[in-house]
């Protein structure tokens, strides 16, 4: 699934060694990184799904209208369905959703009829309640200039395009489907996402006690992963033992594996060693720019992928819009699209040679944030992506808080 874009040693970077014969880029640039995670994922297989469970799936084949619609000759107004010239006797009711009888509508007779009810066959047009009235049994009035039939295939005819290739099934599209007749749509699988929240310091509830912190990782992951159509299936917290986290990346089933903390060089920082371990190949390792410079993306050799999110929690989050929610996006088969640009104002210290990624509010204007508190992008909405030669006043890229 994943492939090897530089196969080449780190020279040494954050991480240390990687036993095993790791191969892994050098550190990238923030584009690069982003569009390596997008290109690392290749849709995956596109299975017939029931529409009614494709919402926010993407579709690997158009979607065509397979009955027509209306699917029969109905009344467009309450009223009157008529043949012949009036008076006309009525001879019946016909409600929408019931039969129309087996009686053909004779000249000079009617049968009360709802909108949408069928058609008696022979009617030749429909009066409205307020265009006639009825009196000892007949109906009198006029057929205006609109005969008020809706005739079959009117709105929609077989064949007529619903929604093409590449479309995300909206709730829209999904009922335009349903209405068309279609029962099922061809749309790629989506991804299955695991968390594994490393760290003997995290608690997943209650209040942290000396030296804890409550894990504020899971819900932006599962909010990231569902944006961009995948699907999240668990979260397990671990402690900081490399077995634990061995066996639970070798036992996690699911097409991406997100891993919270574990990413740097500290002594209970296992993961790189452990990719290493299994022979994973490294896509991104390390990428330029603040906060967020550890994040990582390999891919194990059975094709799943693992997206390292550093620890603290702001630099977690622009990890995960830098390298999950593309890469959940393109295995969704989510055609590529480009960022975001806004215009930003304010002040910012700008990492050379590098992106420095800045809480921005509505008003355009940035906000301070270090590499922890989430606050700053909480209240922003927004994050911007500062080049190293970015001005007051210059557009740049946007990502959007989840
Ligand atoms: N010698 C070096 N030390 C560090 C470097 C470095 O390059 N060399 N990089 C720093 C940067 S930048 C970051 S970011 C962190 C990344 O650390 P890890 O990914 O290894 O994460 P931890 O060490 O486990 O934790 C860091 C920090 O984050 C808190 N944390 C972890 N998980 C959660 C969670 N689920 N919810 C909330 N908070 C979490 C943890 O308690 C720590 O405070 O490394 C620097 N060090
Ligand atoms: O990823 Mo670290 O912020 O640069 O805290």
């Amino acid at each position: 699934m994943g492939e090897v874009l530089v196969a080449r040693r780190h020279p040494g970077g954050h991480g240390g060694d990687t036993p095993g014969g790791c191969t892994h880029p050098v550190q990238m640039s923030w584009p690069d990184a982003y569009a390596t995670a997008r290109d690392a994922a290749k849709p995956l297989p596109a299975e017939l799904t029931p529409v009614v469970a494709a919402t926010g799936r993407v579709l690997a084949a158009a979607v065509r209208c397979e009955r027509p619609v209306p699917a029969f000759d109905n009344a467009a107004m309450d009223g009157y369905a008529v043949a012949g010239d009036g008076p006309w006797a009525v001879c019946g009711r016909v409600l929408a959703g019931s039969p129309a009888g087996a009686a053909v509508l004779r000249a000079g007779t009617a049968v009360e009829i709802a909108t949408g009810a069928l058609l008696p066959a022979g009617t030749e047009a429909v009066i409205p309640y307020e265009d006639c009235w009825v009196e000892d049994g007949l109906v009198i009035g006029a057929v205006g200039t609109r005969r008020h039939i809706r005739r079959a295939g009117d709105a929609l005819s077989p064949g007529t395009l619903i929604a093409p290739a590449g479309r995300i099934v909206t709730a829209t599209v999904a009922a335009a489907a349903l209405q068309a007749g279609a029962e099922h749509v061809l749309a790629y699988r989506p991804p299955t996402v695991t968390m594994l929240v490393t760290g003997d310091e995290v608690i997943t509830d209650g209040t942290p006690g000396p030296g804890q912190v409550r894990d504020t990782f899971t819900g932006l992951v599962a909010a990231v992963t569902a944006r961009a159509g995948g699907g999240f299936t668990l979260s397990r917290r671990l402690p900081d033992e490399p077995d634990l986290l061995a066996a639970a990346l070798g036992t996690a089933g699911t097409d991406v594996i997100v891993v919270s903390g574990s990413s740097s060089a500290g002594a209970a920082d296992h993961l790189h060693r452990l990719l290493g371990a299994a022979t994973a190949t490294w896509l991104v390792r390390g990428v330029g720019c603040r906060p967020g410079h550890p994040q990582a993306l390999a891919v194990l050799p059975d094709g799943r992928f693992v997206v390292s999110l550093p620890g603290n929690p702001y630099a977690g989050l622009v990890a995960a819009l830098t390298l999950l929610e593309p890469l959940v996006a393109g295995l969704a088969g989510r055609p590529p699209t480009g960022l975001p640009t806004a215009t930003v104002t304010g002040r910012a210290t700008l990492m050379p040679g590098g992106v420095r990624i800045v809480p921005v509010g509505p008003d355009g204007d940035l906000t301070a944030a270090g590499p922890v508190g989430l606050h700053a992008a909480a209240a922003a909405g927004t994050l911007a992506v500062l080049p190293d030669d970015w001005a007051d006043g210059k557009p740049v890229v946007t990502l959007t808080v989840p």
